[in-house]
């Protein structure tokens, strides 16, 4: 991959993920912290306590990871579609693959990424969690005092593994999720776009905003078990696995629990996967 592509996939993912930070905060606080009556409630308990910066706690890592995360998912979904349809990208919309190829490399790439993803979204969990003004004289020291502080006390107290918890929860959050993603995006690109035709800009970031809004819906029950997992012991709570963490969750908080942050998951999947999938095609385009 030549590097402008690289470092132009990396500005767009990071645009995508600016905009969508703020949403991504307040949602992480809805699924693993109990004290918020809502969206705006939470939103303003942040803005309150801890400015307009607290929004954006936990961001830098994943920029720094973007690059990554992003070429690992979009590399492996589009060589493993090439080599199930021998079909070349340019090609792609005049002789479209069949939905289960694009399923199976949609999964295959969501089971990749997730391993790639784990530590840099559990230090991003963690810090999004810390409810602490920024630093000020006399106020509460929080836990980790950003994301390199975070990663090493996580390596020292938990050891290496440590990084990788809730690697198998994200693991299976992610395969089958990002399958319906790849399939939503191709199935509303054919149905908007004349045959044998390019999609145009408005049908992709329709098609890649509504492809990353069924990927979230689907994907929030385990998003919120996930959090969970990667806070656990942190705010007294201790599960033993992902199936205790969904019984006692649902024991405490009943079936919705299930659901939680999925309004804003949603409204944060639109504009990130819009940018996202456009910076795709485009790119792809000029390089074919
Ligand atoms: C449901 N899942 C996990 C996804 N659709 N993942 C791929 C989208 C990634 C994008 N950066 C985002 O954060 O929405």
């Amino acid at each position: 991959m030549p590097a402008e592509e690289f470092v132009a996939g990396w500005v767009s993912g990071a645009l995508g993920l600016v905009l969508g930070h703020p949403f991504d905060t307040i949602k992480v606080r809805l699924q693993s912290q109990n004290k918020y009556r809502g969206i705006l409630d939470c939103a303003i308990q942040i803005y309150r306590h801890e400015s307009v910066l607290g929004f954006f706690k936990g961001m830098s890592f994943p920029i720094a990871s973007i690059a990554l995360v992003n070429s690992v998912l979009f590399g492996v979904y589009s060589n493993v579609l090439l080599a199930l349809t021998t079909t070349p990208h340019q090609e792609r919309w005049t002789h479209p693959p069949v939905y289960m190829d694009v399923f199976i490399a949609g999964c295959l790439g969501g089971f990749v990424q997730a391993y790639c993803l784990a530590p840099f979204d559990l230090i991003k969990v963690r810090l999004q969690n810390q409810t602490e003004p920024r630093a000020q004289l006399g106020s509460p020291r929080p836990r980790y005092r950003g994301p390199l502080h975070c990663m090493t006390s996580i390596l020292q107290n938990e050891g290496p593994q440590g990084l990788f918890r809730g690697s198998g929860t994200l693991m299976l959050r992610d395969t089958p999720t990002l399958g319906i993603y790849f399939v939503s995006y191709e199935w509303l690109c054919r149905y908007y776009t004349p045959k044998d035709q390019n999609p145009n800009s408005a049908t992709v970031l329709v098609a890649g905003g509504c492809a990353g809004i069924a990927s979230w819906v689907t994907a929030t029950p385990l998003d919120v078990i996930k959090c969970r997992m990667q806070m656990d012991g942190l705010k007294g709570r201790v599960y033993h696995g992902l199936l205790d963490c969904m019984v006692s969750s649902v024991q405490q908080e009943g079936p919705q629990v299930f659901f939680r942050g999925l309004i804003i998951n949603s409204a944060r999947a639109f504009p990130v996967n819009a940018v996202t999938f456009l910076s795709y095609e485009y790119l792809l385009r000029w390089w074919g």
